[in-house]
């Protein structure tokens, strides 16, 4: 049963689904993955000279392990390159149109974009490795990441806000789908780490009028989570606590933890560096909820996520995973994954118990 809400309702599901506008967003990185690999790497060119498996080809491309996923996910997505028996090779969709000579290719023509800003700038962000606003002297820093040793958006009153607002536009459309996925009868406290604006504890709260939460998040962003807290009618049930999540205890006493669209945007270290820290305090019983995408496991799609991982790649230091990867995460902390329930854009709740 719902609780009666005070406030705003984080509850109200929109009457359509936004999802394909958040895919037409996205498609600009399918493009600029494909003239990167055309007209920048060569991709193509390489392995009509014979399959190579994933540790060959990345060497070959010269890039580190993250981007050689991101870009290569895409491609296997798009049915330009296929696994078979552990190595890379092309389709023959690609055979055809994309090897430089080939009586029907078309590379030339991709190459048209070859000079574009933003294929310029994800070749640049593929051999670099580092995420947008993290180098410039004069850039505001990092999107969306804190971490000691990184210059952050968060940190500052401005950046926070808008990169924390810009978020609410898919927070307010998923909360009420999270909320009914997951069912949180007899959790007490939830804890929501990395939590933005809240506006997904304010929804479990107001579906589940016995629980109390804590979002913890850094200090500029937990401003705006105060405006949303009081907006949503919630603050007497919603505790805002800030903190680094990689430094600082995470506050005790949680049954549930949430990480929504956190671990996303880290590598694999510092993902089970949080996975661990999560299961290391829930009790028995208790439950990790990674709320997020996920590719399939064999890394190859869908083709939405696999740009979407794109932008993760653009945007911070992680990229998407697959539901295997994070059940490995899961598992090595000692937790007991369950199965993925979707919400909504491509999103789903895995929950692991302890
Ligand atoms: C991609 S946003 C996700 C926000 C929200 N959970 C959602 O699903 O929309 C990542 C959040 O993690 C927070 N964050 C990043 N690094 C952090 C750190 N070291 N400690 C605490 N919070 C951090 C950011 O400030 C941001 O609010």
């Amino acid at each position: 049963m719902n609780s009666e809400v005070n406030g705003q309702s984080a509850l109200r599901r929109p009457a359509t689904d936004p999802t394909p506008i958040f895919e037409h967003f996205r498609g600009m990185h399918g493009s600029e993955l494909l003239t990167a690999a055309v007209a920048h790497f060569d991709l193509f060119g390489r392995l009509s000279a014979g399959s190579l498996d994933f540790e060959a080809l990345r060497q070959s491309l010269q890039l580190k392990d993250r981007p050689a996923v991101v870009l290569l996910t895409a491609l296997k997505a798009m049915g330009l390159i296929q696994e078979i028996d552990g190595k890379l090779a092309l389709t023959e969709l690609a055979q055809e149109h994309l090897v430089p000579g080939g009586a029907f290719d078309c590379g030339n023509y991709i190459g048209l974009a070859a000079q574009t800003p933003g294929v310029l700038t994800m070749v640049q962000l593929l051999k670099t490795n580092r995420p947008l606003g993290s180098d410039e002297e004069d850039a505001g820093g990092a999107a969306f990441i804190y971490r000691d040793g990184i210059k952050s958006a968060m940190e500052a009153e401005d950046s926070a806000r808008h990169f924390t607002m810009a978020l609410a536009g898919r927070a307010k459309n998923v909360a009420p789908f999270l909320a009914d996925a997951i069912s949180l009868e007899g959790a007490k406290l939830l804890l929501d780490v990395g939590g933005g604006t809240g506006i997904y504890s304010h929804a479990l709260l107001q579906k589940n009028p016995q629980l109390n939460a804590i979002v913890f998040d850094r200090p500029q962003v937990l401003k705006i989570a105060a405006e949303m807290t009081a907006q949503y009618g919630v603050a007497d049930r919603c505790q805002l606590v800030s903190g680094d999540m990689f430094a600082d205890a995470l506050p005790a006493g949680a049954d549930t933890i949430l990480l929504s669209n956190i671990l996303h945007d880290w590598d694999k270290p510092e993902c089970q560096q949080l996975v661990d820290r999560c299961a290391q305090i829930l009790p028995p019983g208790g439950r990790l909820l990674i709320h997020d995408v996920f590719l399939n496991d064999a890394l190859d799609g869908p083709l939405p996520v696999a740009l979407y991982s794109a932008s993760l790649f653009s945007f911070t230091e992680g990229r998407a995973y697959s539901g295997g990867e994070y059940r490995e995460m899961l598992t090595a902390a000692g937790l007991t994954p369950q199965p993925i329930v979707p919400t909504l854009v491509h999103c789903g709740v895995l929950a692991g118990v302890k």
